[in-house]
């Protein structure tokens, strides 16, 4: 089945409301060359009201960085899924590796953001559920342990009408923000992985679901990895920075439907 390519930007805690004119304009002028790419920008969340005054044509979308739970109440620094969506969010990042080591943001509260986002407003919003192994786990051969068991832990209530609301993105730690991407190969057979575990699961309603690589993708990089059957684009940090090489990786993407 072919997938339409999506290629997020997740600018972390970096950009400002020059860099969302600089992008923006980037993208708009490249909107014909971008036919057949979803792009998804993920900016802080304070920058989403500039983003949405740039939104211009169907295929860029809005994104948040993270999630709180709960609805609304006492959590100081949080934001709801109400107020992302009145922002112009339809995708949210779950499980971001940063917000797993550096936030404390355990496999039970990874499940928690997913089960709230799917449940909210008729599954307005779609999931992107984020994960990786580290470098000692991969060294020690515990590559697919890792990533099965933050699979199971993250979707264990979705259904499989949900899943078409799920985005997947592989992340391998090592890889992030230290410009040691992983080879085309390494990551194809984690996707490989994760696609062969969507299926025992949820049958033919795995192969719908898009499979992002991330990790140091650069605009050289990406032509390499988007070649590869199950990598359906990208989630793209420090190159998302830098509006002609998040151009380049989007075009990379775009090859994938020629
Ligand atoms: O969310 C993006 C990933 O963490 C990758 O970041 P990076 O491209 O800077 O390595």
């Amino acid at each position: 089945m072919q997938r339409q390519p999506l290629v997020i930007a997740n600018w972390k805690m970096n950009g400002n409301r020059h860099l969302t004119s600089q992008l923006a304009e980037a993208l708009r002028e490249s909107g014909a060359l971008l036919n057949d790419v979803s792009v998804v920008v993920c900016p802080p969340a304070v920058l989403l009201p500039a983003w949405q005054s740039e939104v211009f044509y169907d295929d860029v979308h809005l994104g948040a960085q993270d999630v709180n739970e709960h609805h609304a109440g006492a959590h100081t620094g949080e934001h709801s899924l109400q107020l992302l969506t009145e922002t112009g969010a339809e995708y949210v990042l779950i499980g971001h590796s940063e917000r797993r080591q550096l936030y404390g943001d355990s496999d039970d509260r990874v499940r928690a953001k997913v089960d709230a986002v799917l449940a909210f407003q008729e599954q307005k919003l779609k999931v992107v559920l984020c994960l990786g192994e580290h470098e000692h786990e991969r060294d020690n051969g515990e590559t697919f342990t890792r990533i099965e068991g933050q699979l199971a832990k993250a979707l264990a209530n979705v259904s499989a009408a949900q899943l078409a609301h799920v985005v997947i993105a592989y992340e391998p730690v090592w890889a992030i923000g230290t410009g040691k991407t992983a080879s085309p190969q390494q990551a194809q057979e984690v996707h490989a992985f994760i696609r062969n575990w969507l299926q025992q699961r949820y049958d033919a309603a795995a192969a719908t679901v898009p499979l992002l690589y991330g990790g140091s993708v650069k605009a050289d990089s990406a032509p390499a990895l988007f070649a590869e059957t199950d990598i359906d684009g990208g989630l793209i940090g420090g190159a998302s920075l830098e509006p002609e090489a998040f151009l380049a990786i989007c075009r990379a993407a775009q090859a994938r439907r020629s």
